[in-house]
Formats: structure tokens, C-alpha cells, sequence
């Protein structure tokens, strides 16, 4: 019984927990073999090639998806056991999908209120004044606070970008999920968004974050460990100094890579 307890325990200081995880769709494994866990207050990037099964990875943590064998925990919940529609809002997650889900003619500012509503979409009931303070609060601190009363699709790359991450901020969230946060942004966009991203990182009240991306050049300063994914499969995990090496890029990416640290900040490129 004691150990019974002493599991529970642990797996209520752990924000993410996966054992043994496989997903399986149309006889691929799209995860296979995967044991992972994040902390409360760690901060982690997901790299690998393309079809690694780095988005599979982001949606089982968001509860989205259920594992086809193993277990996975979110915040303390087993998949499978809870209602993941209470479990949701304790989660923030932005993906290019939300991206695509927003009516275009919706108010920034209405952008990020409705996810303390759990909707996408114009909301008919009048929004409580907190609501929408905190909702320019978070747009302020992402730079965009100017853009609260634009229509979102008027809004650059970038701009989408920051508005998607103040409203997975908006219900306060235990655990952030970012998938490719900056995809399809300039290099000036991209630093941006780093720079924001690493403060809020470096905060010690913001949640347990994992960033997904497929290059090292977008790691956030403040992020602590990396989960390098190939083929479904853990090719290294653990603290980003220890795991972010040449040898384990190059066997992430299947080519010689050579990975070179400048300051707080990566770049790779083959040999
Ligand atoms: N329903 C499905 N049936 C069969 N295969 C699937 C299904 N959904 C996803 N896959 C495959 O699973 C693999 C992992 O997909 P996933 O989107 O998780 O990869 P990813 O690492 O996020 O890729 P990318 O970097 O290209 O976004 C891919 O090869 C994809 O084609």
C-alpha cells in the first residue's frame, strides 16, 4: 500500500507522464516504446524530422488523443479515467489547426477572452470586464496589445502567432503546449517570438511549457530539457545541455550534423 501511495504521489508532482506509450493508426506506430515525463517546473522542446511523431506526442499531452497501449497522465488525470473536457482548460495548446479554426472576421481581443469560455468563435453573452482586462494583459505582454480591436484575419503570421499564445495563456494553464510557435515567421518574426517565449520561460510562476520545432535556432533561452523523437521512438531525453549534442542530432536527422552553441542560442548544419 505504501507503494501504491508513493507512486500516486509522484505522479502528482509530474505535469506529463507517459509509460510504455504506442499509438497506432492504420498499422503505423506513430509513437512506439515511449516513456516520458515533465515536471512543474520544467520547460521542454520536442525536435525531430518530419512524420517523427512530434504532434502525436503534443496531442496525447493535451488530451486529444488516447494512447492505443501504455498509460499517459496529464496534471495528476490518467487518460481514459477522466473527463477531458474538464481536464482541457487546465491545458494551454496552440497549433497551426487552431490557427485555421478562427473566423477571420473575430476580434483579437475575443480571440483570447473566448478560452476562458472554451470557444472558438464569436460569443454572444457579454464578456466580464476582468476577462477582458486580462485578455489585453496578455496581449500587451506578447507586444500586440495595439491589435486587441483588429479583425484577426487582417493580422500578419506573427501577429496570429502571439494572439494564439495569449489565449492558451488566458485560462491560466498548468501546462502550455506550443506546436511549431514559429513556423512560417521572417527572421525578424522568429527573434521576436523567441525573445518573448524566453521571458516567459525564465518566469517562475508560468506553467510547465514543451515547444515543438525543427530547429534548434528556435529554442527559447530559459528552456531546460529536449526530447529528440525519430521514427515514433526516444533517440535521447533529458536536460538540453546533455541532449543537444552533434552525435544525437545527427542521429535524430539520419545526416552528420554539427551543432554549434553561440551564447544562450543554437544552430545546426551538416558537416
Ligand atoms: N490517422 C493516421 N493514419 C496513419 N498514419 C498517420 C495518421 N496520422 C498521422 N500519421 C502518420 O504518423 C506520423 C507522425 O505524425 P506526426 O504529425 O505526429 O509527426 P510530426 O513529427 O509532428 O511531423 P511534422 O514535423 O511533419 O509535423 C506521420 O508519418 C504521419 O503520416
Amino acid at each position: 500500500m505504501a507503494h501504491v501511495n508513493s507512486v500516486q504521489e509522484n505522479l502528482d508532482d509530474l505535469v506529463v507522464h507517459l509509460s510504455g506509450v504506442e499509438v497506432r493508426r492504420g498499422g503505423n506506430k506513430l509513437l512506439a516504446d515511449l516513456d516520458w515525463s515533465v515536471e512543474l517546473d520544467e520547460r521542454w522542446v520536442v525536435l525531430g524530422p518530419n512524420g517523427a511523431g512530434k504532434t502525436t506526442l503534443l496531442k496525447l499531452a493535451a488530451a486529444e488523443l488516447h494512447p492505443t497501449s501504455g498509460t499517459v497522465h496529464v496534471l495528476g488525470e490518467r487518460l481514459g479515467r477522466v473527463d477531458v473536457f474538464e481536464l482541457r482548460p487546465r491545458i494551454g495548446f496552440t497549433s497551426a489547426a487552431i490557427n485555421g479554426r478562427v473566423p477571420p472576421e473575430e476580434k483579437v481581443r475575443d480571440v483570447v477572452v473566448s478560452a476562458g469560455y472554451a470557444v472558438l468563435g464569436r460569443w454572444r453573452e457579454v464578456y466580464d470586464s476582468l476577462d477582458t482586462d486580462r485578455a489585453d494583459d496578455l496581449l500587451g505582454a506578447l507586444g500586440i496589445g495595439h491589435l486587441a480591436g483588429r479583425m484577426y484575419g487582417t493580422l500578419s503570421e506573427g501577429e496570429r502567432k502571439r494572439t494564439l499564445i495569449a489565449r492558451s495563456l488566458m485560462t491560466d494553464p498548468e501546462l502550455l503546449l506550443l506546436d511549431e510557435p514559429a513556423a512560417g515567421l521572417d527572421l525578424g518574426g522568429r527573434e521576436d517570438l523567441v525573445a518573448r517565449l524566453s521571458s516567459l520561460a525564465l518566469d517562475p510562476d508560468a506553467p510547465a511549457m514543451v515547444l515543438v520545432t525543427h530547429h534548434v535556432e528556435e529554442i527559447p533561452p530559459g528552456f531546460t530539457h529536449a526530447l529528440l523523437l525519430g521514427e515514433g521512438r526516444a533517440v535521447a531525453a533529458g536536460l538540453l545541455d546533455d541532449v543537444l549534442t552533434s552525435e544525437n542530432l545527427s542521429a535524430t536527422f539520419g545526416q552528420d550534423l554539427l551543432l554549434e552553441r553561440s551564447g544562450d542560442r543554437f544552430f545546426a548544419r551538416r558537416r
